[in-house]
């Protein structure tokens, strides 16, 4: 499958009934597709990504004066070997922010996953990446919200039908990221699926982005302007299947090049409990539960679902700053059904 074969979608077009058949049969066979029409220029994408290079190229101490070693919420830096995907290494590092919140107390922590909320790690060094990131992640909330609302249309499901789990904003979380060139084939980022609702990727001229279908790993190649969108497993617990999340990797560029690029996932609260859609007949008939995989089970608890993906990919955050009681205990009620193993290898409880 080559580029042209990966829907294209307008977002101008959703207006249509003939636009959101499209959304539809891109989301349910594919659950990838490239979005045109977003409203954000390519000339906008490039001085993000402009920003992303002027950041890793920061010195090592100022990039780890924002290490995530130093966020109990996964926020700041994290350099080359500080990320594990399908119990393999990544070779990529990168700078995550989520939503700017103030950090509950000890006392006030119910749930482990609470402990994600709280304040981004923003770098003294380059002042401007706070407020241009912020003024990104309000941006892309809106087209992922938009983008939610026309896929609940295009289910017949009513366009409001997860407002209610997404309330005055969705929970965000964003990465400036960055591949750098290696000698051979190299695990940029293992196969994995995305664990919110959508996200969306801004990436440079540099392809490596792959996605699964049947037995093949097909090329995302990168079409100028256009984001990547692709399902959550938020959505295919939603749609009861009839939405793929589906998995999808990154391999390393080579002979000297670099891949930057921009992920940005939009969850539900992490409070929300994600419902089952009411889906027409037609649509029910062909949603056949969502998939079932005893090393990664998706979770309908939102907060649950996202922490679950953050304990595994960094587990020196969490060997620092969830591995103490009560968390350690909590935690190991939190995901009772997941082997502790799974979670953080020093986690015996
Ligand atoms: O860098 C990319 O193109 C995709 C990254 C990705 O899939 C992720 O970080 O979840
Ligand atoms: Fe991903």
């Amino acid at each position: 499958m080559n580029a042209a074969t990966l829907p294209i979608i307008s977002l101008k077009s959703l207006d249509s009934d003939e636009g959101l058949a499209q959304l539809r049969y891109a989301a349910s066979e594919v659950g990838f597709f490239y979005l045109v029409d977003h409203g954000i220029s390519s000339a906008a994408q490039h001085q993000y990504l402009a920003l992303s290079r002027a950041f890793f190229q920061l010195s090592a101490e100022q990039k780890q004066a924002v290490d995530m070693i130093h966020s109990p919420h996964f926020r700041g830096y994290n350099a080359i070997g500080n990320e594990m995907t399908a119990g393999r290494l990544d070779a990529r590092e990168q700078f995550d922010w989520m939503n700017e919140e103030r950090a509950l107390s000890a006392e006030q922590l119910k749930f482990p996953w609470q402990k994600l909320i709280g304040p981004n790690l923003w770098p003294s060094a380059m002042p401007t990446l706070k407020p241009a990131l912020t003024t990104l992640q309000s941006k892309l909330s809106d087209i992922t919200v938009n983008l939610l609302q026309k896929l609940c249309e295009s289910l017949g499901a009513g366009r409001n039908a997860l407002d209610h789990t997404i309330g005055a904003q969705p929970y965000t979380h964003a990465k400036l990221i960055r591949y750098p060139a290696q000698q051979s084939v190299q695990q940029g980022v293992g196969a994995h699926k995305d664990p919110g609702y959508l996200t969306l990727v801004m990436q440079d001229a540099q392809s490596g982005l792959k996605v699964e279908r049947g037995n093949e790993w097909i090329d995302v190649a990168p079409i100028p302007g256009a984001f990547v969108v692709n399902i959550g497993e938020l959505l295919e617990l939603a749609s009861n299947g009839y939405l793929k999340a589906t998995n999808h990797k990154v391999q390393s560029p080579m002979d000297g090049n670099e891949r930057y690029s921009i992920a940005f996932f939009m969850a539900a609260q992490l409070s929300a409990t994600v419902p089952v859609l009411s889906l027409p007949p037609e649509l029910k008939s062909r949603a056949h539960g969502p998939s079932v995989d005893p090393r990664n089970p998706l979770l309908t608890d939102v907060g649950n679902n996202v922490l679950k993906g953050r304990l595994r990919s960094h587990t020196h955050v969490t060997r620092k700053h969830y591995c103490d009681e009560p968390l350690r205990h909590l935690l190991a009620k939190s995901f009772a059904h997941m082997p502790t193993a799974d979670i953080c290898d020093e986690c015996h409880a």
